[in-house]
């Protein structure tokens, strides 16, 4: 056992004296030390539940054999810290857990993990971190909150944020906006959309590493404590057999994922978390991978907020199995890939059903033959940009219009909000990137505004910086490379006309190379937006949103 290490010989005499403080039996000594690493607190609603989940892990755990011992994992809700300073200290989260998580486990000398995460920088922190420590480990999540009914209809935190946009255009009452406040929300969980969090989660089941149900089980459900008891027991089976991370999320399972993102509709951020765990394991992503895919792929699910429908749709309809089993009737899945049930994807998947084709569209009649995401690239983003074209309306799918440029996200919310947005217009706000933001704020605000107020088919969104999983629209993200080191969106100016054609994939400035080569000269670094703290850390070593943000030494520097 790993843990022998520091339970085990004369050494280490000390250190049992240390596990005798933790009230450790002469029995658990003898057995397998099994992190749970939670990512409880009381300040994220899609994780005020995790000491449940955690609880009923530990009991899985004990049960098969194992002595669990819970670890902590930071968390931050991103629609609190959503558009304002907190905002730059999301997805540096992401790196924190990675890191953390990486030195408790090892210091400790765990023999296996599980991890517990719900919201969106703990998913891709904790599967890196997973890669890190390879140790074999299960996944289980916090699990979706419930849709919020308001009218009559079921709802979300994307109508939420729009609401905000509509009342600001008159469009809507304060009382309307107030119902929705106290409807919209109504249960612990990570937001009731196929939003970054619920993208992860699910993502996770397809990667292997959580098992049936983990993305998509209600938070509130019964079933949940369940699948956390099951997640417990799993990871003894995995330890006996010896099955680790890296096993699992090989290059073949990450592909997987990115077709299944493809047919679920998930967040733009997902273009962000595969690359970066796809990093830990040695396979270089490229974001341009996702072209070829989503041209095979069919789009099967209209969640929130492409469409009017929840996690718990998508839970009664037959979850992430039954959209895997639609696509494996293409020939899309790689049946052959290990899971953390201890069988292969194509086992797992075998029996699944697709029980309501309005939630997941079968392949014969799916809401588009091409995937939820593109790649587009041009002079405007030679290294590429990201768009949820399954949450873009027709009329934009090909857009041409005049820049209206701002150099922070707090600008462009004035100009739009202010009624200085006209249709036809494209809004590009830069200097957001991972260097230059720093910390590449998710702008959920800008695109909520543009749809709230009525503006979503005749206005564009361009940035540097990402988005929400509930953002919708024309809103072209993680342009690379980013103003902050000179990149062609640093040198676009008021009124330069913008062409985006998502069917073509291309993203450009109708302004000649000559003249960006006169710009380029002229341009110079700007002052960095904050000095101190881990930010300035973290601005100095991250890499642009197309290599998803990873961290790297720079260059030079041993
Ligand atoms: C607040 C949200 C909806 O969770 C957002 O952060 C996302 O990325 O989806
Ligand atoms: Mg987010």
């Amino acid at each position: 056992m790993k843990s022998d290490n520091v339970k085990k010989g004369m050494q280490q005499a000390p250190h049992r004296s240390l596990f005798n403080a933790l009230g450790f039996t002469e029995e658990e000594m003898e057995k397998p030390l099994v992190g749970v690493v939670s990512s409880y607190n009381e300040i994220v609603p899609g994780h005020m539940n995790l000491d449940k989940i955690v609880n009923a892990v530990k009991m899985g755990v004990a049960e098969a054999g194992g002595v669990p011992v819970v670890i902590p994992a930071i968390a931050v809700c991103d629609g609190i810290a959503m558009g304002h300073i907190g905002m730059k200290y999301s997805l540096v989260t992401r790196d924190l857990i990675a890191d953390s998580t990486e030195s408790l486990a090892i210091a400790h000398q765990f023999d296996a993990l599980v991890m517990v995460p719900n919201c969106d920088k703990n998913v891709p922190g904790l599967l890196m971190a997973a890669a890190r420590v390879n140790v074999p480990t299960v996944f289980v999540s916090g699990g979706p909150m419930l849709a919020g009914r308001v009218k009559g209809h079921k709802t979300s935190l994307s109508s939420m944020f729009e609401a905000v946009g509509a009342c600001a255009a008159g469009k809507m009452t304060e009382e309307d906006v107030k119902e929705f406040e106290h409807k919209a929300c109504p249960t612990c969980g990570s937001c009731s959309g196929m939003y970054t969090a619920n993208s992860m989660n699910c993502l996770t089941e397809v990667l292997g590493m959580g098992l049936r149900g983990n993305g998509t089980i209600p938070a509130v459900y019964s079933e949940r404590i369940k699948l956390a008891k099951h997640a417990g027991m799993a990871v003894m089976e995995m330890y006996r057999k010896n099955i680790r991370p890296r096993d699992i999320m090989t290059k073949d399972a990450i592909m997987n994922a990115l077709t299944v993102d493809m047919a679920l509709g998930c967040s733009t951020n997902s273009m962000l978390h595969l690359p970066a765990i796809a990093h830990e394991v040695g396979f270089d992503f490229d974001i341009k991978f996702a072209n070829p895919i989503s041209e095979k792929t069919p789009n099967l699910c209209h969640l929130a907020p492409a469409g009017p429908t929840y996690m718990e749709d998508l839970n009664e309809a037959g979850g992430v199995y039954a959209v895997m089993k639609e696509l494996d009737g293409l020939g899309l899945i790689n049946r052959d890939c290990m899971t953390v049930t201890g069988k292969t994807v194509g086992e797992n998947i075998k029996d699944a059903k697709n029980l309501d084709p309005e939630v997941i569209r079968p392949v014969s009649n799916p809401y588009s033959k091409t995937g939820g995401l593109a790649v587009l690239s041009g002079n405007l983003a030679p290294d590429g940009s990201v768009v949820k074209r399954s949450a873009v309306v027709d009329e934009m799918l090909v857009h041409e219009g005049p820049a209206r440029v701002f150099d922070c996200e707090d600008d462009a919310i004035v100009a739009i909000k202010g009624g200085k947005i006209n249709p036809g217009d494209v809004v590009v706000i830069r200097y957001e990137g991972p260097k230059g933001g720093p910390g590449m704020r998710e702008m959920l605000n800008p695109t909520s505004a543009i749809a709230g107020m009525g503006l979503g088919s005749s206005v564009a969104l361009i940035t540097d910086g990402r988005f929400s999983g509930a953002s919708r629209g024309a809103s072209i993200g993680h342009v690379s490379p980013e103003a902050a080191v000179g990149g062609p969106i640093a040198l676009v100016e008021e009124g330069d006309i913008i062409s985006i054609d998502i069917p073509k994939l291309s993203l450009n400035l109708k302004v000649s190379d000559e003249e960006l080569e006169k710009r380029k000269k002229a341009w110079t670094p700007r002052e960095p937006k904050v000095t101190t703290g881990y930010l300035k850390r973290y601005a100095s070593m991250v890499t642009s949103g197309n290599r998803g943000a990873i961290l790297e030494v720079p260059k030079g520097v041993n």
